[in-house]
């Protein structure tokens, strides 16, 4: 493998990984500011004893191979450390062993009238039960009113402090266009598998078709098939991955990222108003944001009752937009007592949620919700779900318009390229994975349990 440095520019590298096979890649990323004359250039330091490591794994990995430790400065160090971190997620990759994990829509196919033990949940993983809210609803936000401010940004302010969740409507984005990549995502579902095969996700890999956030042979598994793909900045990309059939599939799906890249950019400047803060702040800060999508295809499961189609999770995005089809309502909203509220799809609606990265910044102010997605019995159903999300060369931790005496910094600073690594190699359990920021209170009291409630 060889390794070019095309240019410096300031923070970012772009480097061209070439490999034995004659095969090359480009890609670019942070990897520190770039020295004044005479003075270390980490970049340049970096650039000449990295090589890439070929992964799925999320952002990209360098691995230093030779002295680095001539690099002095805190930078420097920061990098360093950064590498091990990456050399010591890499070690952990290479050890996953995830045992049979069979493809849902094959074993619908083959007509099973019960499901494999490792999709089987106990207790209050499962799906039924009386905490489920079945009559609440998420509110609904009408996008086309919120540069007027008033009501429906008040509305909005509502919705972020008391759910993390919202349907919103007239938002801008062609019914053509969603029709059209709901219609092509179905199509790619219903090949034959050995044409989704061609895109295969690697073990504990998050790219491509199959099963993400699997890392061990015991863990139980979510009734779903997947095709997750990075969209940008382009250095994510895995264009291999895309797929090739249904045709139109990569065009369409292009032109929905430009306009749900657009939409998260227009929440998130609303969403900014509610806190009162400057309507360019998050586009300001997140600088050239990531942009994943993630196609979730669940089946119809012969006992619903015992498995789930998608674990309970928060998104490590800063806001997530998904569009469901009419079938039935399969996700489901942790609410703030503790209950399971359905989201019942409006067609057309765009249903959005804050992520990991607005809780840290708003110091908990606003807080990613934990959701699930349950199956049914007779009918399949699709999700189509974008993750938008700071650049991995971002810091985040809280702002300090919300850090005060009465509301002490809960969130340490962190890197957002460390984060999304933690976070794409870690099961989904709730909101476990944001653990990797929080600044514990040992002298806090642990609240006292209180039985869940629809309110
Ligand atoms: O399919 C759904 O409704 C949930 C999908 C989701 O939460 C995700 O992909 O992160
Ligand atoms: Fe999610």
């Amino acid at each position: 493998m060889h390794v070019e440095q095309h240019c410096t520019g300031g923070t970012m590298m772009i480097c061209t990984v070439r490999q034995s096979d004659g095969s090359q890649s480009t890609d670019g990323r942070c990897m520190g500011h770039a020295g004044r004359a005479g003075q270390t250039n980490h970049s340049t330091l970096l650039a000449n004893k990295i090589g890439r490591l070929r992964t799925n794994l999320g952002p990209p990995i360098y691995v230093a191979t030779s002295q680095p430790e001539r690099c002095q400065c805190s930078k420097g160090r920061k990098i360093l450390l950064f590498v091990a971190y990456c050399i010591y997620a890499m070690a952990a990759a290479a050890e996953i062993k995830i045992g049979q994990v069979d493809d849902v829509q094959e074993l619908h196919r083959a007509g099973l009238e019960t499901v494999p033990d490792r999709y089987i949940r106990e207790g209050d993983d499962r799906p039924g039960g009386d905490n489920v809210c079945a009559l609440a609803h998420i509110p609904v936000i009408d996008a086309g009113e919120l540069p007027r401010g008033g009501d429906e940004l008040d509305k909005l302010r509502l919705a972020c402090e008391e759910w993390g969740f919202f349907q919103v409507v007239n938002h801008g984005i062609e019914e053509a266009l969603l029709d059209e990549m709901e219609k092509l995502a179905r199509e790619f579902f219903m090949l034959p598998l050995e044409e989704k095969e061609k895109y295969p996700m690697e073990p504990g890999g998050i790219q491509g078709y199959g099963h993400a956030f699997v890392f061990s042979e015991d863990q139980k598994l979510d009734w779903c098939n997947m095709l997750a793909l990075g969209v940008e900045p382009a250095f994510i990309r895995q264009p291999q991955l895309w797929p090739t059939k249904p045709a139109k599939f990569k065009e369409t799906l292009e032109s929905y990222s430009v306009e749900v890249r657009a939409l998260c950019q227009r929440l998130l400047a609303h969403i900014a108003e509610t806190l009162g803060l400057s309507p360019a702040t998050f586009g300001d800060m997140f600088g050239e944001a990531v942009q994943a999508v993630r196609l979730n295809f669940y089946p119809p499961c012969p006992r619903p009752e015992l498995v789930l189609g998608l674990s309970a999770h928060s998104d490590g995005s800063a806001v997530t937009v998904l569009q469901q089809d009419v079938s039935c309502a399969g996700l489901q909203v942790l609410n703030k007592g503790g209950a399971w509220v359905p989201v019942h799809p409006i067609p057309h609606a765009l249903v959005i949620n804050l992520g990991d990265s607005l809780e840290v910044l708003t110091n908990g102010r606003y807080k990613s919700v934990e959701h699930r997605a349950v199956t049914d019995g007779e009918r399949d159903r699709l999700s189509v779900v974008t993750f938008y999300a700071p650049a991995y060369d971002v810091e985040l931790g809280p702002l300090p318009e919300f850090v005060s005496d009465e509301a002490p910094c809960r969130y340490r600073r962190f890197n957002h390229g460390e984060y999304s690594r933690h976070y794409v190699t870690s099961r989904l359990e709730g909101k476990k994975t944001l653990d990797f920021a929080k600044i514990v209170d040992h002298q806090a009291t642990a609240p006292e349990e209180e039985p869940c409630s629809c309110n």
